[in-house]
């Protein structure tokens, strides 16, 4: 099941620079461990905005949940979740 998912980042104002590098880095701990697998497909920085837009290809709604709240930062972000299907007029078969 392929997902469009679009996250938010709001770090704390109160966190200190140490603080914030720690969770940075098992962010992208995790997020790359997803990405090994195959399960996390892209990871776009939304320009001029701390968000991402991100496309996972995952078995269930139960896994994306699983990934997603796995992140460090999954308390901190708001997450938008878009579940993709075909569409009919695309002229290209899906890469993933
Ligand atoms: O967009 C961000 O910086 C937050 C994030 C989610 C996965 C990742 O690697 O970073």
């Amino acid at each position: 099941m392929l997902y469009c998912v679009e996250m938010e980042v709001n770090i704390p104002e109160t966190w200190d620079e140490e603080k914030i590098k720690d969770y940075i880095t098992r962010e992208q701990a995790t997020s790359q461990k997803y990405q090994k697998s195959g399960e996390w497909v892209y990871l776009w920085r939304v320009a001029g905005q701390y968000s991402n837009i991100s496309i996972l290809n995952v078995e269930s709604p139960d896994e994306l949940h699983k990934i997603l709240t796995e992140l460090p930062l999954f308390p901190y972000m708001d997450i938008t979740v878009k579940s993709l299907c075909k569409h009919p007029n695309a002229i290209r078969e899906s890469m993933i």
